[in-house]
């Protein structure tokens, strides 16, 4: 383990979770930052270590419950707990003048009345909605170098907006008929015991859900209506995919001008995601896998014009617990912190 000090002190709420744990997995990787506080209230006085040995030689740390005054001392503070966590804990921390990153959806929706409705409790802090910058940062980087409280959007929301947003920017696409078939692997439903969840239950098998109506769609549509500067209109489908990581979103969407190419659009989706360090474009009729994502922070997108049709076609690949979690909240945090953008998330891939 290296004793070098590192610049500045991180703390996590809620280290024992999926999104929590690949907290861990990418910071102990990272230059300039440090984990100095991590909470579990069922694992208080566990070794990080002896609950994750896949980090033994790389934490000397143990879980200790959740401790404003402690949590306090960090100069950012990561909430990777259910939703109605962070909005309780962090106006205290804020006072404080810490850094708050929130992987929950507690400050993703501008509007206290339709958090509500879709979370179904009442938000309470509801005043610090309007400081909350959504953590996209493709399209908000400099409202988030600013921020003092960043929401980062949910998986199915990350891979759906980066799809869409090069077309909606440029009103390509008509936004009042959106599609989005999106799936993803069992992990996206965090750390619990559920009986949907186990390996008889969902291993070997493919189906959707929340086809009627899904949280994260109210999300997705403040996210591409901000990018559409108009109202938008989508139809979101969740499934659940038989394998533990990984989002696949295939999005569809009719073209307002039928002339326009493929070679075109591609074009301008390769000109628009030149400099992200984390979007990757890739030649028009790939295919791309979830598996090209798996532990890194991509998003993998591809273009498909079916048989000339006046349809575009895109295809974004994520890993929900990297970009689509742990890996977009180190990535504002780089941002807030005035840090290279890749710092901690240079990893490949894993293959297979
Ligand atoms: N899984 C995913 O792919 C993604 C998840 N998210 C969001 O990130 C957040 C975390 O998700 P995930 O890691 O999957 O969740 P998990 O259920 O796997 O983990 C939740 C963590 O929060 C802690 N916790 C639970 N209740 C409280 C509480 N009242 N106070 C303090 N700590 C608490 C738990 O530890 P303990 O009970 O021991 O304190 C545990 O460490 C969620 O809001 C989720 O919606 C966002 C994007 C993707
Ligand atoms: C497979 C699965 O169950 N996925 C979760 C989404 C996980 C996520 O990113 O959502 P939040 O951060 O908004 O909770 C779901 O559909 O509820």
């Amino acid at each position: 383990m290296s004793s070098t000090a590192k610049r500045f002190r991180a703390g996590i709420v809620g280290g024992t979770g999926y999104t929590g744990a690949e907290l861990l997995r990418l910071l102990v990787n990272h230059p300039e930052v440090e984990i100095a506080c991590i909470t579990s209230r069922s694992e208080d006085g566990t070794a990080v270590a002896d609950m994750f040995p896949s980090l033994r030689g790389h934490l000397d740390l143990k879980f200790t419950v959740p401790d404003v005054a402690r949590l306090a001392e960090c100069d950012v503070v990561f909430f990777a707990t259910p939703h109605n966590v962070a909005m309780r804990m962090m106006p205290e921390l804020m006072a404080a003048g810490v850094r708050v990153i929130d992987l929950s959806a507690d400050f993703r929706l501008r509007d206290a009345d339709v958090w509500a409705h879709w979370y179904g409790e009442t938000h309470t802090a509801p005043d610090l909605l309007a400081q909350a910058v959504y953590g996209l940062p493709e399209r908000n980087r400099e409202q988030i170098r600013q921020a003092q409280l960043v929401a980062c959007p949910g998986c199915y929301p990350t891979a759906i907006q980066l799809g869409f947003l090069p077309l909606l920017e440029d009103s390509l696409i008509d936004p009042n008929q959106l599609i989005a078939n999106a799936a993803s692997g069992v992990s996206g439903a965090g750390r619990q015991a559920k009986i949907p969840m186990l390996m008889a239950e969902a291993s070997d098998n493919f189906s959707a859900y929340g086809a009627s109506g899904h949280r994260h769609l109210p999300e997705i549509e403040q996210g591409l209506a901000d990018i559409a500067n108009d109202p938008v209109s989508l139809t979101f489908v969740p499934h659940l995919l038989p394998m533990i990581r990984g989002i696949h979103a295939t999005l569809y969407a009719p073209l307002r001008d039928p002339t326009l190419s493929l070679k075109n659009i591609q074009a301008l989706f390769e000109e628009r995601y030149a400099d992200e360090p984390f979007v990757d474009v890739m030649p028009a009729g790939s295919h791309p896998q979830t598996r090209y994502t798996k532990g890194a922070n991509y998003c993998r997108i591809a273009l498909h014009r079916p048989l000339d049709r006046d349809v575009i076609v895109v295809l974004s690949v994520i890993d929900n617990l990297v970009k689509g979690a742990s890996g977009q909240a180190v990535q504002n945090m780089n941002i807030m912190l005035g840090l290279p953008e890749r710092a901690g998330l240079e990893g490949a891939a894993l293959l297979p």
